[in-house]
């Protein structure tokens, strides 16, 4: 294709958006050019379209009306961190936490890798809006791709199409994500991104936080550095509002790594004591939050998402019954086993033997898991039952509190509160966590992922803690900030928490030391509650597990604040020195 045969009269009046399909176009060659309205009927012709040539499966059509499976190559199943770079001019500027290669050779590698991939296919134009479309808070972009399974994704986690493109048009700006598919060869796969420019190149995945460039790409890596220079916050973070008996509501923050918790803390269910006197949970968001300071001196929070990407596995009437009844229709799965009556299945939903694994093979207990360990849900926000009607408020809702916390199966207490800003952001600074089979590569082994945002802050960590510290100015009403660990372990490898609706708990205690109300004794590490400040009635605690979860261990900490020290020091001149000296602090502390 040429530019010529670009449809005529273009689709928008904004030059810079022409000129630059065009320019993609005769990159890629692409048979047609598909500019997505974000209807129904386009949604509709699509996955028909993919149904008919097997890219989606047609599930169950009375258990799960509206439902499709989605076999990935084996391959491409994750997202891939060792192939995914930050493109400053300078490498310093990307950081010791981030792949670096320098624009015009990531450019030149990938442009080479683009050529021509689209003879033959349809090039889809996908304007989104990240965040409601009439929010200040918002910021958009457009997706250039040839997968239509990406188009139906986009479709379901953004706001996508005409009202998109016509917020683009008044603006003039918006973030450019190219994304093909490829030939899905691991070795032709580079996930690149290029924060002075705006811009993204995404080439030989399928996978959703390699190829939904809205979410890891634009809403966290592009959106983290252009949000340090506008004096926000771009962050991995659920959104959740817990609402107490007196109906008043507290917005909560959490910052977890991936596979870590998110969705499930943004649904869950009151233990059925603080249901009955009228605790109620509200989902904002369960993956990504964009805050910024209110006149209040307060930060205010949006969703840019309007979906869930969510992992499948462990999700249950039990775990996650929200999360359950909001993929019963309309849903994507990605990577799921199904049963002999073709409903999707994965490990943890309940006893059923699945007929066909992941792969679509036929289910062997010694080919390993049914359902890959990071398969996945695409759905719309709305379907959640918690779904917060503020969630589409353009102003967004105030934080009381920020929660850090990683799966930690020894040391970390189950709960505990940083004393000040400066504190709470070395506790989110060091934050440690095992990996998990969202990323390619070794599960279960612990690493620094600073407040959740290892594989996504688009700029050095230096600088990233920097702006996290300039926050705390005259007038401001910071959130408090908390650090939780679900994830402790006793010697028999057991979680040693219940956790899902139980860790209401745990938020119940940060709310009321948010008011003031709720105990706490202080240790070196920040104010740790007894286990009497915690409302446990109805909760089975061994008392090795109340040790466990409510201990301080010294010993522990000062190993723990060594490594701390360690990895900050890793950064060189540029780490802010308030955090070295807070790290030296508490470190001096532990010595006494
Ligand atoms: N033991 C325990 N497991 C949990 C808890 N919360 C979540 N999980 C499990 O952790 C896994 C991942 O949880 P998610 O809530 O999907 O993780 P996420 O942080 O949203 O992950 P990403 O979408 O990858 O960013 C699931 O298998 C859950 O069942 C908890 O409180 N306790
Ligand atoms: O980005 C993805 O593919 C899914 C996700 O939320 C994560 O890995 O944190
Ligand atoms: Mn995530």
């Amino acid at each position: 294709m040429n530019a010529n045969s670009l449809p005529s009269p273009p689709p928008t009046a904004l030059e810079a958006l022409n000129e630059w399909v065009a320019e993609v176009a005769l990159l890629t060659q692409p048979e047609r050019i598909q500019w997505c309205d974000g209807s129904d009927a386009e949604f509709d012709a699509l996955t028909a379209q993919m149904q008919a040539d097997g890219t989606l499966l047609p599930l169950n059509d009375k258990t799960h009306p509206g439902s499709w499976l989605h076999r990935s190559d084996p391959d491409d199943v994750a997202r891939v961190e060792h192939l995914t770079f930050v493109c400053h001019e300078r490498e310093e500027d990307a950081g010791p936490n981030n792949h670096w290669m320098a624009p015009a050779e990531a450019h030149a590698k990938i442009d080479a890798l683009f050529e021509g991939c689209m003879r033959g296919r349809t090039m889809y134009v996908i304007p989104y809006c990240m965040g409601p479309i009439d929010s200040a808070l918002s910021r958009c972009g457009v997706e250039i791709t040839d997968s239509p399974y990406v188009v139906a994704n986009m479709r379901l986690m953004t706001r996508m199409g005409a009202a998109a493109l016509a917020r683009i048009e008044r603006e003039g700006t918006f973030v450019r994500g190219l994304h093909s598919t490829g030939e899905l060869d691991p070795n032709r796969r580079y996930i690149m991104h290029f924060p002075a420019e705006l811009s993204i190149k995404s080439y030989g995945s399928g996978y959703g936080g390699n190829a939904l460039l809205g979410k890891k790409c634009h809403a966290l890596r592009i959106a983290s550095h252009q949000a340090r220079s506008e004096g926000w916050l771009a962050e991995h973070m659920l959104i959740v509002g817990i609402e107490n008996p007196q109906g008043e509501t507290h917005y909560i923050a959490a910052a977890f790594p991936s596979a870590c918790g998110k969705t499930n803390l943004s649904m869950l269910i009151p233990p059925d004591a603080y249901r009955e006197k009228g605790w109620k949970v509200w989902t904002v968001g369960d993956d990504i939050c964009w805050m910024r300071p209110g006149e209040d001196g307060r930060l205010y929070a949006i969703n840019p998402e309007a979906g869930y990407f969510g992992v499948a596995p462990g999700t249950s009437d039990k775990s996650n019954p929200n999360a359950l009844a909001s993929i019963q229709r309309n849903t994507i799965f990605t990577n799921v086993a199904v049963t002999d009556d073709n409903q999707p299945w994965w490990e943890g939903l309940d006893d059923r033997v699945p007929v066909k694994d992941w792969q679509g093979r036929d289910f062997q207990p010694g080919n390993g898991p049914a359902a890959h360990p990071n398969s996945r849900f695409t759905v719309s926000a709305k379907q959640c039952p918690s779904y917060s009607p503020q969630a589409e408020a353009p102003q967004g809702v105030p934080i009381s509190a920020i929660v850090f916390g990683g799966r930690r199966a020894s040391l970390v207490p189950l709960v505990f509160e940083a004393r000040d800003w400066t504190h709470g952001v070395l506790v989110g600074a060091s934050m440690g966590s095992e990996t998990t089979a969202a990323a390619t590569g070794q599960v279960g082994v612990m690493r620094r992922d600073p407040m959740a945002m290892k594989p996504f802050c688009g700029y050095n960590f230096a600088d990233y803690f920097s702006h996290w510290l300039s926050f705390d100015q005259p007038g401001a009403k910071l959130p408090k900030v908390f650090h939780v660990n679900w994830f402790r372990k006793g010697d028999d490898g057991q979680f040693l928490w219940p956790g899902f609706g139980d860790n209401l708990r745990v938020l119940e205690w940060m709310i009321g030391r948010v008011s003031g109300e709720a105990g706490a004794v202080d240790t070196p590490i920040g104010a740790l509650p007894r286990p009497e400040d915690l409302d446990l009635e109805g909760v089975s605690l061994s008392e090795e597990a109340v040790e466990e979860l409510f201990g301080f261990h010294r010993e522990g900490w000062r190993g723990e604040f060594d490594g701390i020290g360690e990895f900050l020091g890793g950064f060189g001149a540029r780490m802010p020195d308030a955090l070295h000296a807070e790290q030296q602090r508490i470190a001096a502390a532990l010595r006494d």
